[in-house]
């Protein structure tokens, strides 16, 4: 039975069809031989029985007359009859009479009964009767060899008949299988193939409209919902994927940002200070193994706030950006560049000398001192740089970094635009630093400054016709401490505020002194730091300041940088156009050393140009200082704004300016700041000696 199971349906239903065939053919021969031997049987007897019943009527005369000649003449007659192999008539005692046996059969003793079977022979018996009286018998004896020899060639016929049956029947289950199973076979292939390719395109020919025929069209519409669906998965999927892919490659790209961003400046892209000082703890580590030297450079950018308070923060950004590719370009792969924060970077050079150390920096300061063009600004800025090196200056990074930023104060004191290796006696200063603006605090808030006074001459007329107002600081400790020192002190520590509007409160109302005292319109000069002009109420302090003290604003003038006039920037213009309508003149300081844009200075409401001391200072020694001297000059009056040489020093540099009709003059040579009542003093003078004029 398992063997069947596991038969293919169409092995199966020829073997069906041959079971059921065969049964058939073997059931209805069977059934026609039995019958066929029955009818033989019953033709026999009946013969047997005629053939009898003549032989009895033929033989009662024999028999009555004992004559068994004739009966035996009778019995000959059967010769004839096909089959027949004896035949004998006994008397009414059973003995034999006459016999006839054409095959040698010999007489048995006469069975009981009238009809059977006897030694393979049917025999019949038939009394012989006179009157009812029974007078003999007459038994006949038939040969059943004939029968079963015609029945076993009928068999045989039928069993060819039944071969032949079961080959047509063969031909017949093979052919009707095939109606039958080859949809389903092909039905069962496709779906196979189907489930092997995974190809929901194949479809089930469909010929038939019969049960497989439906089977067909519901397993063809199976597969294509299957294939809709699949097809609709499929479309899933890669959506799906594609999802998760375009997913994976913003997290991968958010990832390599953050960790970006972890270890670099935003502004820049370069390293930030975790990384530097993970870089420089790598180094000092590598340098102590292999007993070698490296260098840590703080860099700082030398007013830089001035330019980012004046020129707006994205000029700023864009200054740093270009200025840190500059230092980049300068640096080999090998070093490293960090942006610290604001306008600080810090490099570490590794295994360098001192000497390379010292080319390296130079090169730096060179490189930021080049101009650097922004739309149409020209700007230069300068930087200042401080050394320190491994492990002679600190062997942890802490106190390395710490050193070279000393070393960058110390650079910035000493003018800047510079670089500086750190000396022990530089952590002076930096302590210095730390107690002079704690000192500054104490003196913002307890009024501890005074103002001096440098008296501004006009070239023309040999008189004064201005101050400037210059704050001092006496400190009961240490005596007078430089402006040069807690200016750009209090500039870095956010107090530059208080201090300018404590320093123009307190002229204002000195110089009113003098106005009052000699009827003389002195113009009085204040410094003012770049960082106010990014408060807008910068016109509403000084309009405040003019109404508390009453000081005429047409004789205020007001000083600013040159940083602040080479700002790109509306809301400055803006600012500068209300001041003056208070009357306030607007002059720019220290001319000449930073922003040189014409179209900046023609389009600001300016008033007056005060050269830089540092090109007077050069006057008769450096023929190029003297032709910038001359052309700002001439500039600043084609521009139809006055000249101020600040610095003047000797009777050369006065003979010089004046040379070149430079409008007024302010320096040592006429005379130092001076207090207030000194000042008085000098006007006294000089009013006496106009009084004395002839
Ligand atoms: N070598 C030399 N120097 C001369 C000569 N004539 C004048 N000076 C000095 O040059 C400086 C002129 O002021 P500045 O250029 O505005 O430079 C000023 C100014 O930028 C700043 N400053 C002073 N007072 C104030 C203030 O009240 N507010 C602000 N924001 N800055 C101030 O501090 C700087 C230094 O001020 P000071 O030490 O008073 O130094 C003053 C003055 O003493 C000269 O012939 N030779």
């Amino acid at each position: 039975m398992p063997l069947f199971k596991s038969l293919p349906l169409r092995k199966k239903m020829i073997l069906l069809f041959l079971l059921i065939s065969s049964t058939v053919l073997t059931l209805a021969t069977t059934g026609f031989a039995i019958n066929d031997w029955h009818d033989s049987r019953l033709q026999v007897t009946e013969n047997l029985r005629s053939q009898a019943d003549i032989i009895s009527h033929n033989a009662i005369a024999a028999l009555t007359f004992e004559d068994p000649e004739s009966v035996r003449i009778t019995l000959e007659s059967l010769e004839n009859v096909r089959n027949i192999v004896l035949a004998v008539v006994y008397d009414a005692d059973k003995h034999i009479f006459a016999q006839y046996s054409p095959k040698g059969y010999s007489a048995p003793p006469l069975p009981d009964s009238l009809e059977g079977e006897l030694n393979r022979t049917l025999y019949v018996i038939r009394p012989v009767k006179v009157d009812q009286e029974t007078i003999g018998f007459t038994l006949l004896l038939s040969d059943l060899s004939y029968l079963k020899k015609r029945q076993i060639d009928q068999i045989s016929i039928a069993f060819v008949v039944f071969l032949l049956s079961l080959i047509v029947a063969l031909v017949l289950s093979s052919v009707a299988q095939n109606i039958i199973t080859r949809p389903i076979t092909q039905l069962a292939s496709t779906a196979r193939k189907i489930t092997r390719t995974q190809n929901y395109q194949l479809r089930v020919r469909n010929r038939s409209r019969d049960e497989i025929g439906s089977l067909a069209a519901d397993f063809n519409q199976m597969i294509e919902q299957i294939q809709t669906r699949d097809n609709e998965l499929q479309d899933a999927s890669q959506l799906l994927e594609k999802k998760v892919k375009d997913r994976t490659a913003e997290l991968l790209r958010l990832t390599e940002q953050l960790e970006h961003q972890a270890f670099h400046d935003n502004l820049t892209g370069l390293p930030n200070r975790s990384t530097f000082d993970n870089q420089l703890n790598a180094a000092i580590n590598y340098a102590c193994r292999q007993g070698e030297q490296l260098t840590v450079m703080f860099l700082d950018l030398d007013r830089f706030k001035d330019i980012n308070d004046t020129l707006g923060h994205d000029m700023g950004d864009q200054l740093l950006i270009e200025l840190s590719s500059r230092l980049k370009n300068s640096l080999r792969a090998s070093d490293t560049l960090a942006r610290l924060g604001g306008d600080e970077f810090a490099i570490l050079t590794v295994n360098t000398s001192q000497h390379h150390a010292t080319n390296i920096a130079a090169k730096l300061v060179d490189e930021i001192k080049k101009p650097v063009i922004i739309g149409d600004l020209n700007l230069q800025v300068t930087t200042s740089i401080g050394i320190s090196i491994y492990p002679q200056d600190g062997t942890d990074a802490t106190t390395i970094v710490k050193h070279a930023d000393t070393a960058m104060y110390s650079a910035k004191a000493a003018g800047r635009n510079q670089f500086n290796f750190f000396d022990k006696q530089m952590n002076i200063h930096s302590e210095r630093r730390i107690q002079l603006a704690q000192k500054l605090r104490h003196a913002i808030d307890n009024n501890l400054f005074q103002v001096y006074y440098q008296p501004k001459w006009c070239t023309r007329r040999s008189v004064m016709v201005g101050v400037e107002a210059l704050i001092r600081w006496f400190d009961t400790e240490e005596g007078a401490i430089s402006p040069e020192e807690f200016i750009p002190l209090a500039e870095d520590q956010g107090l530059i505020g208080q201090i300018d509007q404590w320093v123009m409160n307190q002229s204002c109302r000195d110089i009113l002194q003098l106005h009052q005292q000699f009827g003389h319109k002195l113009q009085l000069s204040v410094n003012f730091s770049p960082a106010h002009f990014i408060r807008h109420d910068l016109y509403n302090r000084i309009a405040d300041v003019l109404t508390q003290t009453g000081f005429p604003g047409t004789s205020l003038d007001i000083e600013m940088t040159e940083t602040v006039m080479a700002a790109e920037n509306d809301s400055l213009l803006k600012q500068l156009d209300q001041i003056r309508t208070l009357g306030i003149e607007i002059s720019i300081d220290d001319f000449g050393i930073a922003y040189s844009s014409l179209s900046r200075l023609k389009r600001l409401p300016l008033n007056t140009l005060k050269i830089d001391r540092s090109f007077i200072r050069d006057i008769g020694r450096d023929h190029d200082d003297e032709i910038i001297v001359k052309t700002i000059i001439d500039m600043a009056h084609n521009l139809n704004l006055k000249v101020v040489a600040e610095g003047v020093e000797t009777q050369e540099q006065l003979t010089f300016v004046t040379q070149y009709n430079c409008d007024q003059v302010q320096g040592f040579l006429f005379s130092p700041p001076l207090p207030l009542e000194k000042i008085s003093a000098l006007m006294q003078a000089q009013a006496s000696a106009q009084l004395n004029e002839p």
